[in-house]
């Protein structure tokens, strides 16, 4: 019997095993060399930076500040708005397999909803808190929307908005976390001192005894990453679309390349970062590159605080009608479909929809 495959339309172009810079794309030159260039970053290393991106500096300074407020409170306060899950305040335990990470983090869906829900049990003052983090994911989903055009437009797809729609609204499963990473200092060295008075930077209530206990919890994904380093967040693939990533001046992320290596990235405060998720790999038949990345906490006094948008379709109206088949996109498969649903850790009766449905 023959079957018929779909042509895969969209196909993995060649990649070049060359010296690594990241691509920094600047968003206001002209849009048929951006969209080209998007399309090429995609397809190597499914990771760039953008520059000229629009979002407005006061709407990132705002968000930060709540951010680094809110991790400034005792643990006990910052508790009230725990455990995650997956939704809520983090610490420590960062996937559902019990990993570990050397990290508090504070996980939202990002729409305005549950962001007024959520910011009652976050901040003494929740409207602020829901309207800055309102206008900080408005705007970086705005930014997204840009992206996924541009990549439309670079694709030669005749309807611009094919990626851009399944999040144009606020009505997606889109999600938005905050990270905050203590500092490390390496074992036998003597600066402890010095590290120790720099912690109140943050007025944080990390127990510096905490983390010789923690080096030794290394995250199970990681073998080993040597002696004068620690896992912060362990490698992973994001299921979603796109990512944006917006971090403090520390350093810590780490990208790996399609040969295998770790490539640390500089931070950029003023700037974005852009990561193809396993959905838009899956919705370009391989052609993007989903890249794998992790953070380590450097040797640095300074703790890193990272806010993530991660762009995702309304996973519902995608489970209720499923986009057909075309030349243009290919719809997730039920598998990669259900694996971005238990990634996201999604209410159970998504969850059950699956048990259900396990001929798909
Ligand atoms: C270690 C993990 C955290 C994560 C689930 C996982 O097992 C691997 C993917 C992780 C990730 C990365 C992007 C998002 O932050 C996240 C919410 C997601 O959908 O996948 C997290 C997951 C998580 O925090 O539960
Ligand atoms: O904190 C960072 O810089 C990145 C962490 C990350 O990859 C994630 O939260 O999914």
């Amino acid at each position: 019997m023959v079957v018929a495959t779909p042509t895969p339309l969209l196909r993995r172009g060649n990649k070049k095993t060359s010296a690594f810079g990241v691509s920094t794309i600047d968003l206001s030159e002209d849009k048929s060399i951006v969209s080209e260039m998007i399309v090429k970053a995609c397809e190597e290393y499914g990771f760039f930076k953008v520059v000229n991106h629009g979002v407005p500096k006061k709407v990132i300074a705002r968000m930060e500040r709540e951010a680094v407020d809110f991790f400034s409170c005792p643990v006990s306060q910052k508790q009230r708005a725990g455990p995650a899950t997956p939704f809520g305040y983090g610490c420590k335990n960062i996937g559902f397999n019990g990993d570990k990470g050397d990290l508090e983090y504070i996980l939202l869906e990002a729409n305005p909803l549950s962001l007024s829900q959520c910011a009652k049990t976050i901040s003494n003052d929740p409207s602020t808190f829901s309207s800055v983090t309102n206008d900080y994911v408005s705007a970086v989903r705005k930014l997204s929307c840009d992206i996924l055009e541009l990549v439309a437009e670079g694709l030669w797809v005749e309807d611009k908005c094919i990626f851009s729609k399944l999040i144009s609204d606020s009505q997606n499963d889109s999600c938005f976390r905050v990270n905050h990473y203590p500092p490390f200092s390496a074992p036998n060295n003597n600066n402890h001192h010095h590290h120790h008075h720099h912690h109140e930077e943050y007025n944080n209530h990390w127990d510096p005894s905490e983390l010789e206990e923690e080096r030794l919890h290394i995250s199970p994904i990681i073998p080993s990453v040597g002696s004068k380093s620690r896992v912060g967040f362990g490698e992973h693939t994001d299921p979603q679309i796109l990512t944006i990533l917006r971090s403090n001046d520390v350093s810590g992320l780490q990208i790996c390349s399609h040969d295998g290596f770790w490539i640390p990235v500089p931070p950029d405060p003023n700037e974005f970062f852009v990561f193809v998720g396993d959905s838009f790999q899956a919705l370009t038949n391989g052609r993007f590159t989903s890249v794998r990345h992790r953070v380590l906490a450097m040797n640095s006094w300074k703790r890193r605080m990272s806010m993530m948008y991660f762009a995702a379709p309304a996973l519902d109206a995608w489970i209720s009608a499923p986009p057909q088949i075309n030349n243009i996109y290919r719809p997730f498969t039920w598998g990669e479909f259900k694996q971005i649903v238990y990634s996201l850790r999604l209410a159970d009766s998504r969850l059950d929809y699956f048990k259900n449905h396990d001929n798909h």
